[in-house]
């Protein structure tokens, strides 16, 4: 008579939200059902006219409302006063398996119905009653047999219909099954019915055919429906973020997905990459209980240091200690000593003392005609990248992805310069990053006796930023087999790398890349001033295709970005402090703000302006520590999240930063910088989760034309 008790996002909201007497209340109701739901204080009972549905006392009026999956599973649908509970199952409150995913849907027609009339838009005051097909639906371009074989449920069809407008379907949105929901949010921002049927309505369909009576398999299937257990930690901790407990189904299937290869996750900002990437490490870790241990890596220290504090909130300190959370230059430094590679005294050489040595090199070699710029990139991308150590293999190179096309002997005189680069590199015990991963990796393949394979499983985040060099590393470091690689990131946001494909590197990701398109962090404004700043660049899909955002957008929505452009730095600094002081008088925590610039110099100006008015600053960069506004450069916020954010600094003097200014006389190597200077402004712009401001002093900067 003992239940196993599962718990719908609903049910948990409802959890969530009950006072504290009744919060208690329900975790003796959760305790005593699992022993015996027969317990004479439960009441528990079938509910006569709703076939598989039960109810049972919480605790005073609270009900807890069920549905029967099978066996001895129950998964709890509502807790609620009873009144309420009767009241919407006498409206049509049904649960449905649906007929193209198989997953478990709450289905209120009656809700939705009131919804969409509620949203629709008002009526002219002197039209009292115009005829109602003057008002076509948004919908109405499609048929319901073609809503219904993309996974819309006919029972919500009418709603459906009464939906006049965007706005009315963001509100009717929230009353239907998140596939529901993202089909016709999809429909109506332009997607044809092939590509939904694409992008949103094949990959949601199970690998198993769907049975509509099967309660039982849906119920397995659908993953807004969690074990009791996890819901009841949440709520002794009082922590319901939601990413934890609930995936989205698009989300969910590339969790739990065996790919025979790499495989690669993309999607514009927020769509859960990171949250796809650390449920999935967490998957591979439980599955695997001993042996090999699993890499999960990011681009820098910080990244990897959020990534390690968040699986260690999906995992226990026994599977923990079954992967390695590190980011990739710490690896390839950590493999680099244990073998030999470099002596344990090497120190890194930063990339502004790189190209002071590359100076040096080419005045030693008597040879002006390159650049400290270029050679660095020359090295970081062909060299390294292509693990390249003789000037045979120098010259004999493709040198896909740069700019420039260089004679044979132009590439001569630019090997004469390396050589004394690199000879400077030994005889100083320094390295660059790029050099390391890249000596790493020739040291782990030509090794057949030593430590292999390190991972079993290696999964990336952030992995547009990473460079060749390092990609060759990470491919040494795992043998090809199922569930070798997996790869999450997005082009649009390359601040740091160079465009490139990952097939010649050995990681074929052909046929296994999925993109995620519903925005959880920011509201459909911002994500739209975003996508702005970026419009008319093309990005690479790591396979030698284009990126795009087509479909990617958010459900919520709130205020439109806040641009101020100033006459003077002393106005922009004062119309920083008024938006800071709005949003706090507002109540939101000086914490959860960050202000960004594109350089250190004028956030220094800030810090110090803002000190001088009372209002305390915290460096980003010390993560969570201290009381204040969060203060970043542009590159610093990568990867991160805040309720609020300022970009300040962004004048047509100031952004896109000088330096790139200055390479117009390189139309090619130009048109590259340009576009990361707007990778960076789109990487700062989508951090902002609620309210985005953006500042400037003169002429604003070019990139933000499309949103003036
Ligand atoms: N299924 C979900 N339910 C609730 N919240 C979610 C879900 N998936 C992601 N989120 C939240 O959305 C935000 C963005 O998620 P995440 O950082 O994984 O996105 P991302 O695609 O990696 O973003 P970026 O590319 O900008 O770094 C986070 O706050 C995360 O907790």
């Amino acid at each position: 008579m003992s239940v196993h008790l599962r718990l719908t996002e609903a049910a948990a909201e409802d959890i969530r939200d009950l006072d504290p007497q009744h919060s208690k209340a329900y975790i003796d109701f959760d305790h005593k059902i699992r022993q015996n739901k027969n317990h004479g204080s439960l009441r528990f009972k079938a509910l006569s006219g709703h076939k598989n549905l039960y109810s049972a006392r919480v605790g005073g009026d609270y009900r807890a409302l069920m549905v029967h999956a099978g066996n001895d599973t129950y998964v709890v649908v509502a807790v609620q006063p009873r009144s309420t509970v009767y009241e919407r199952l006498e409206r049509g409150l049904r649960f449905e398996v649906n007929h193209v995913t198989g997953q478990f849907e709450t289905i209120e027609p009656e809700v939705a119905r009131r919804l969409a009339e509620q949203a629709a838009p008002a009526r002219p005051e002197r039209d009292p009653q115009p005829k109602q097909e003057t008002v076509p639906g948004v919908l109405d371009g499609f048929t319901d047999d073609e809503l219904s074989k993309l996974g819309v449920s006919r029972a919500l069809l009418p709603a459906i219909r009464d939906v006049k407008d965007d706005s009315g379907l963001v509100t009717l949105a929230d009353a239907l099954p998140p596939h529901t929901a993202d089909v016709l949010m999809n429909l109506a921002t332009g997607m044809s019915i092939d590509e939904v049927m694409e992008n949103i309505t094949d990959p949601a369909r199970p690998d198993d055919p769907v049975d509509p009576a099967d309660m039982a398999a849906a119920v397995e299937r659908t993953t807004s429906i969690t074990t009791s257990d996890l819901a009841l930690q949440a709520i002794h901790r009082q922590d319901f973020a939601k990413w934890r407990m609930f995936l989205h189904p698009s989300q969910n299937k590339l969790v739990t997905k065996n790919y025979r290869g790499p495989a690669r996750v993309s999607g514009g900002p927020g769509t859960g990459k990171t949250v796809v990437a650390l449920h999935r490490t967490a998957r591979l870790a439980r599955e695997h209980a001993s042996g090999t241990p699993i890499l999960l890596t990011s681009f820098n220290v910080g990244l990897a240091k959020h990534l390690k504090r968040q699986l260690g909130e999906l995992l226990t300190t026994e599977e923990m200690k079954r992967v390695e959370v590190v980011n990739i230059d710490s690896l390839a430094m950590r493999i680099a000593k244990e073998r030999g590679i470099i002596d344990t005294s090497a120190r890194p050489l930063d990339d502004t003392e790189a190209k002071r040595w590359w100076q040096t090199a080419m005045d030693e070699a008597g040879d002006r005609e390159f650049g400290p710029d270029f050679c660095h990139e020359e090295w970081t991308e062909v060299v390294c990248g292509n693990i390249i150590d003789s000037r045979d293999g120098y010259l004999r190179v493709r040198r896909a992805g740069r700019s420039h096309r260089l004679s044979r002997p132009q590439r001569v005189r630019f090997w004469k310069v390396c050589e004394r680069f690199t000879a400077r590199l030994e005889e100083e015990k320094r390295f660059t990053y790029p050099w390391l991963s890249a000596r790493t990796a020739v040291s782990l393949n030509g090794d057949s006796t030593a430590s292999r394979p390190r991972y079993r499983h290696v999964l990336v985040d952030e992995a547009q930023d990473m460079s060749a060099a390092q990609w060759r590393l990470l491919r040494a470091l795992v043998p090809e087999r199922e569930n070798d690689m997996f790869i999450a990131g997005d082009s649009h946001q390359r601040i740091y790398g160079a465009p490139l494909a990952l097939g010649p590197l050995g990681i074929n990701i052909v046929g296994r890349s999925t993109r995620l398109t519903l925005s959880y962090r920011t509201t459909q404004e911002i994500l739209q001033a975003a996508i702005a700043m970026v419009s008319g660049e093309s990005f690479d899909d790591l396979d030698n295709g284009v990126d795009h955002l087509t479909g990617y957008r958010s459900v919520r929505y709130g205020p439109a970005p806040n641009l101020i452009g100033a006459a003077t730095r002393k106005d922009e600094l004062a119309a920083v402090v008024e938006e800071i002081r709005a949003w706090t008088n507002e109540g939101v925590d000086p914490s959860a703000i960050a202000i960004c610039t594109p350089t250190k110099t004028p956030l220094e100006e800030i810090r110090d302006h803002l000190t001088g008015v009372g209002i305390a600053t915290v460096p980003v960069q010390d993560g969570t520590k201290g009381d204040g506004v969060r203060l970043s450069t542009m590159h610093g916020l990568k990867g991160l999240e805040f309720e609020r954010i300022v970009i300040a600094g962004v004048g047509a003097a100031e952004f896109p930063r000088p330096f790139v200014r200055q390479r117009r006389t390189d139309p090619a190597e130009h048109r590259r910088l340009m576009r990361k200077e707007r990778s960076l402004l789109f990487v700062a712009a989508s951090r902002a989760r609620d309210a985005l401001s953006v500042t400037w002093t003169g002429k604003p900067c070019e990139f933000l034309e499309p949103l003036l």
